[in-house]
């Protein structure tokens, strides 16, 4: 029986799990889904500590596994998918990440360490819909996670052991299957069982009819829509208006006739409902919602209003919009923040966005209800929109009023640095240069990465001198102090100091060409044979045009980024050659080019 019509859906479509697990074939397969299973190549080996978060860890192996069975099919075997499912299942433990055990002892260590306690379990799910374009394939790819909490008894030694030679553990995340025998070991699960084992059925099911089978204009009106937009992954059909008539495109009028109506533009009803949950967010961080439900607070809406300060009918309100933005769960006695939420929106976390979402809730967000009388008029605000903001947003009194205003823009962008940094450190082998300078350095944020990953290294910081005032607050305490220097200086205008390894990440992207093409020119000038530079950006995908993070680069670049390839002429332009690209994975891509 299938209670989904959107697995109906599927019948005429080549359906694929890029997986090996029996378990995600059967929960599959009792859903009533058709699909041949081709287990990945993929080996699972990616950089744990480059990912912010456990879950974009397990997205992206999941990712990987689907593409490279989407891609083993198209060309070895011309047998093109139209959708490849790919799954990656991980436990976590205080910051810990534990996959399959290699061997007993390795079971028993992950075992002892979920005795006695609450741990996650997260599943990283990608679809992948493909199509081909002439020979080429094409993806499309969606991704989402589901978490849930399992906490286990205290564990014997005796139990333990007799658990792990079952033989049961080897082969399973965290070293346990709940639907067998280890289920005997758990006391309490929070969420979804069948994440657990392997599948997050429920979930995938509700993302399949996103796409497939998109709910009625009227249902969806007053609630706050999802934050990502799937337009493209909906079923051909749908987009160009050919379903039939059960499916609701064609209506029958009062007098009788039949009358045709376009599909419903669900990625436009998203878009003009966006605004919504933007604001949403922006005001739970400014009321501090997710700072008064960390460390694993559980409280009530009367609670949190108490405590924010606020009335208790508006933030049950603020409270339900959060949680239908996967920002808070419910549960029983109340709302508690979701891993996303406390490892980003809490205030003192280590890669908290407060400071962005502040400057975004304060600054950007006025410049976008200006958007009108800017276009009427042009003036500041139609600057900052066009994307030359990099450009001369220190210089400019204006736009710049106060101290106060520079110190939250120079928040936003330290904190959209930590994001990236420790990815961008290790991206390449940079052991051979002795010095380094960042210009538009900024807080130092990457400086300091890069003195942490190369213990020879001195690193200066250049930016204007505003900047270079404001940034000792920011420092770390106690890191790698001695290798890192603060220069003040501009970088259009002055000399720059001498380095063996120049390295430019404050949007080089977003600067427009002529900007950078004097950038460049300069740092060539006084780059010596053998030393070089890091470019810190996003590298568009060399088909399509886009990059992997889907920056919204329309609103916020001027040149709207850069292939390998553009990099490539870019950099040898300029006298650079042996031009390198490391994709990370995150916000900002690394290309490194010697002199
Ligand atoms: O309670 C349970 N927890 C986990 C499992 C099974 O564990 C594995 C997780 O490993 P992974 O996500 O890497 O998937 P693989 O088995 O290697 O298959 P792929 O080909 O997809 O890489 C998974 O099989 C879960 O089902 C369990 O059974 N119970």
């Amino acid at each position: 029986m299938v209670l989904y019509p959107v697995i109906g859906k599927l019948v005429h479509k080549r359906v694929v799990l890029a997986s090996a697990s029996p378990r995600r074939r059967e929960i599959l397969n009792q859903a009533g889904l058709r699909f041949e299973v081709v287990p990945s190549r993929f080996k699972e080996k990616l950089d744990k500590s480059s990912f912010p978060t456990p879950y974009a860890y397990a997205i992206e192996t999941a990712k990987q596994k689907a593409l490279e069975v989407a891609h083993r099919m198209h060309s070895k075997d011309s047998r093109t998918a139209d959708l490849v499912i790919g799954a990656d299942t991980i436990v976590t433990i205080a910051g810990l990440i534990l996959e399959k055990p290699v061997d007993k002892q390795d079971a028993y260590r992950m075992l002892s360490r979920l005795s006695g306690k609450e741990h996650s379990v997260f599943t990283g799910v990608t679809i992948v819909h493909c199509s081909r374009a002439g020979r080429q394939l094409q993806t499309e790819v969606l991704e989402f996670y589901e978490e849930t909490r399992v906490t286990f008894s205290e564990l014997s030694e005796e139990m333990l052991w007799a658990y792990i030679h079952s033989g049961e553990p080897m082969d399973k995340a965290g070293g346990y299957g709940i639907q067998a025998l280890g289920g005997m070991l758990v006391e309490h699960v929070r969420g979804d069982f069948l994440n657990v084992v392997g599948f997050p059925l429920n979930h995938f099911c509700k993302k399949l009819s996103q796409l497939y089978c998109p709910p009625t204009p009227d249902a969806h009106q007053e609630s706050i829509p999802a934050v990502g937009s799937v337009e493209k992954l909906r079923d051909p059909e749908t987009l160009t208006g050919q379903a039939n008539a059960g499916e609701g495109v064609q209506q029958t009028a009062c007098n009788g006739t039949v009358e045709s109506q376009p599909p419903c533009p669900w990625g436009l009803l998203d878009l003009i409902h966006g605004f919504k949950g933007s604001k949403v967010l922006l005001t739970a961080c400014k009321l501090k919602v997710f700072d008064v439900l960390k460390d694993g607070a559980v409280l009530s809406a009367a609670d949190v209003a108490a405590k924010i300060d606020a009335s208790v009918h508006g933030t049950e309100w603020l409270l339900e919009g959060c949680a239908e933005l996967g920002l808070l769960l419910r549960c029983a006695q109340g709302y508690r923040n979701t891993e996303l939420a406390s490892v980003f929106l809490a205030s003192d976390a280590e890669y908290s966005l407060q400071g962005f979402i502040t400057l975004c809730n304060n600054h950007t967000w006025d410049l976008f209800t200006h958007l009108e009388t800017a276009v009427r008029e042009g003036g500041d605000q139609l600057r900052l929109l066009s994307g030359r903001q990099t450009e001369d947003l220190f210089k400019d009194p204006v736009l710049i009023g106060s101290e106060e205003m520079l110190l939250q823009w120079m928040r936003g962008a330290h904190d959209l640095a930590k994001l990236s940094a420790q990815a961008l450190a290790k991206a390449f082998d940079l052991s051979r240069f002795k010095s380094a300078c960042h210009l538009g350095g900024c807080t130092g944020t990457l400086a300091y990465r890069l003195a942490q990953a190369y213990p020879h290294l001195q690193v200066t910081v250049f930016d204007l001198p505003k900047v270079i005032e404001l940034a000792p607050s920011f420092h770390p305490c106690g890191w790698q102090a001695a290798q890192v220097s603060f220069l003040a200086g501009d970088i259009f205008q002055d000399g720059l100091p001498e380095a063996e390894l120049y390295i430019l990440s404050r949007d080089p992207y977003s600067w427009p060409d002529d900007v950078l093409q004097q950038l460049l020119s300069k740092v060539s000038e006084i780059c010596k044979p053998g030393c070089a530079l890091l470019i810190a950006g996003p590298v568009l995908d060399e088909e399509r045009q886009t990059t992997r993070a889907q920056i919204p680069m329309l609103l916020r670049a001027h040149s709207g980024g850069r292939t390998t390839q553009g990099y490539e002429r870019l950099l040898r332009a300029h006298g650079f050659h042996d031009v390198r690209v490391v994709r990370t994975g995150g916000l900002l891509d690394a290309v490194l080019a010697t002199r």
